[in-house]
């Protein structure tokens, strides 16, 4: 099969495609990138995947990625038509290309550039101000669970950490969107943001429609139970937006909440823009990418650090060396910042380490090419479907020394200094023109929460329970849910 498609030009595709359904058979809904992993070893780093009826050509490792998604980064910008996002959420930021996608990534991207500059309400200020609220909540719990049990040489508190880590995440990403915040531990938070939870469960049902559009009619895909659930997550962004514009609090120019500052380009496009036009800057644009932005957000984050904790209750060794590092370098009070990072080398490392092995987005977002191109000698037609395997890339055993392996180490010079070159190689937030609008807040959350839970408490395994590095995906890879035991470090 290889050859025949060379000759024609078109990537390889593995033998056994069936009809209508094509390779998707072979994927296991739980671990798709195994193999796709397995096939991208023999076909090599280009490659044709049915996914359906639909070919996607698939890029695997760092030189191809470079070669598609750096070098040819306006041609493979793109992101193709998907039908369930586009008949459920509608079209956003994220699935639009072009110019308009360029406007609004742009137009974010500042808003969120914004914040990085050091103020009361800077992302920094955010992160750190909530990784105190969670200190505070977890050191409460370590006391209480000692006074009440303190004929017992052996108490501890007990945390699931992921969901204690749920109010940071999101306490970051509704400041930095709305301009607001809950309280650790509220359960009105937890129920506001269920939509979350919700909609990625029914959109691991529908992930076959995208591609058999027709599997919509069929009850057990559930297309119209997501259809209703991402109407009703419209309409309640809507209905913020609308009270925002009520109560006008959004005019005030010391709100630099993302909605506020979208709302007044609002309404400086309605002046501007003349009668028949239609602006891309519009409530209905900001309530879609608000949804889009909690949804790439949220889960990516929250999954990170539960592989970090998860990892380092495993590896005691690591987890001890990355405290006496931080107890050296700051002591054991001083303030863990990203931008002081430089003196923690081993902390960022340990980041980098988490987010490869974690491998939580192991595809990142379909793109698409706008003209045909070629790729490693292969004609990759105009208008395909491209997806970028980090999943491989990150686990490429010849550029990560026994890929699956937890070693910070490896992102060190032999003398302790972060090694730049192996940080460059580690793409989990993907590369090019369409990678991760939330790195700079991603990365500084990770580093500092890490950092500062490390600084203060030590994380181990529950004797009796079980514990898998086993990954499974529900759009984004989560490990299994866990309970460490917590102690003063
Ligand atoms: C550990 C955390 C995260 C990881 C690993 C991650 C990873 C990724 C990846 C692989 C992509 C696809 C890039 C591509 O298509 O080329 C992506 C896109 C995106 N991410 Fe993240 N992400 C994280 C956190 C966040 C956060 C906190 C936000 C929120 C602000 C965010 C917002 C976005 C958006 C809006 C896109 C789409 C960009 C576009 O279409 O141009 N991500 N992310």
């Amino acid at each position: 099969a290889k050859k025949d498609c060379k000759r024609k030009k078109l990537p390889p595709a593995p033998s056994g495609r069936l009809p209508i359904i094509g390779h998707a058979a072979y994927l296991d809904k739980d671990k798709p990138f195994e193999q796709i992993d397995k096939w991208s070893k023999e076909l090599g780093d280009v490659m044709t995947v049915h996914f359906g009826m639909d070919p996607v050509i698939v890029v695997s490792r760092e030189r191809l990625l470079n070669e598609a998604f750096l070098k040819q980064s306006s041609n493979f910008s793109g992101r193709p038509s998907l039908f369930v996002h586009e008949s459920c959420w509608g079209k956003g930021l994220v699935i639009r290309d072009g110019k308009e996608a360029l406007a609004l990534r742009s137009f974010i991207m500042s808003t969120i550039r914004q914040r990085i500059i050091s103020s009361a309400d800077c992302i920094q200020s955010l992160v750190s101000t909530e990784t105190g609220h969670l200190v505070d909540r977890l050191s409460a719990r370590i006391r209480d669970s000692t006074s009440s049990m303190t004929s017992s040489p052996d108490s501890f508190a007990v945390t699931s950490i992921e969901d204690d880590l749920f109010y940071v995440v999101g306490n970051v990403m509704t400041q930095l969107a709305f301009g607001r915040r809950y309280d650790h531990g509220s359960t009105q938070f937890k129920n506001n943001a269920s939509w979350l939870t919700t909609t990625t469960e029914l959109m691991e049902r529908t992930a076959m429609i995208t591609f058999l559009p027709w599997l919509r009619w069929i009850p057990y895909f559930k297309y119209f139970e997501i259809k209703r659930k991402a109407a009703e997550v419209h309409e309640t962004m809507m209905g913020d937006i609308k009270s925002r514009r009520k109560n006008g609090d959004y005019l005030d120019h010391s709100n630099h909440d993302l909605m506020s500052v979208f709302m007044r380009r609002v309404d400086e496009e309605t002046k501007r823009i003349k009668s028949g036009e239609e602006s891309l800057f519009t409530d209905d644009m900001l309530a879609r990418i608000m949804t889009e932005l909690f949804f790439a957000g949220i889960q990516t984050e929250c999954n990170t650090f539960g592989w970090a904790f998860l990892y380092l209750a495993i590896h005691q060794d690591i987890q001890e060396k990355a405290r006496q590092h931080i107890w050296e370098e700051i002591g054991q009070d001083g303030e863990i910042r990203f931008e002081n990072r430089r003196n923690l080398p081993y902390i960022e490392a340990l980041v980098a380490e988490v987010q490869r092995i974690a491998n939580v987005a192991p595809f990142g977002l379909f793109h698409k090419n706008h003209e045909e191109t070629t790729l490693d000698g292969y004609t990759i037609p105009a208008e395909s479907i491209v997806m970028m395997n980090l999943y491989s890339t990150l686990l490429d055993e010849s550029i990560f020394e026994d890929p699956s392996s937890f070693r910070p180490e490896r992102f060190l010079t032999p003398s302790g200094e972060l090694d730049r070159s192996a940080m460059k190689r580690s793409v989990p937030y993907g590369v090019g023109s369409r990678i991760c609008m939330g790195e700079i807040i991603a990365r500084t959350e990770l580093f500092t929460v890490i950092g500062s839970l490390l600084q203060k408490f030590r994380f181990s395994l529950i004797e009796g329970q079980e514990y898998s590095t086993e990954k499974k995906m529900q759009l984004t890879v989560q490990a299994k849910k866990y309970t460490l035991r917590i102690d003063f470090a």
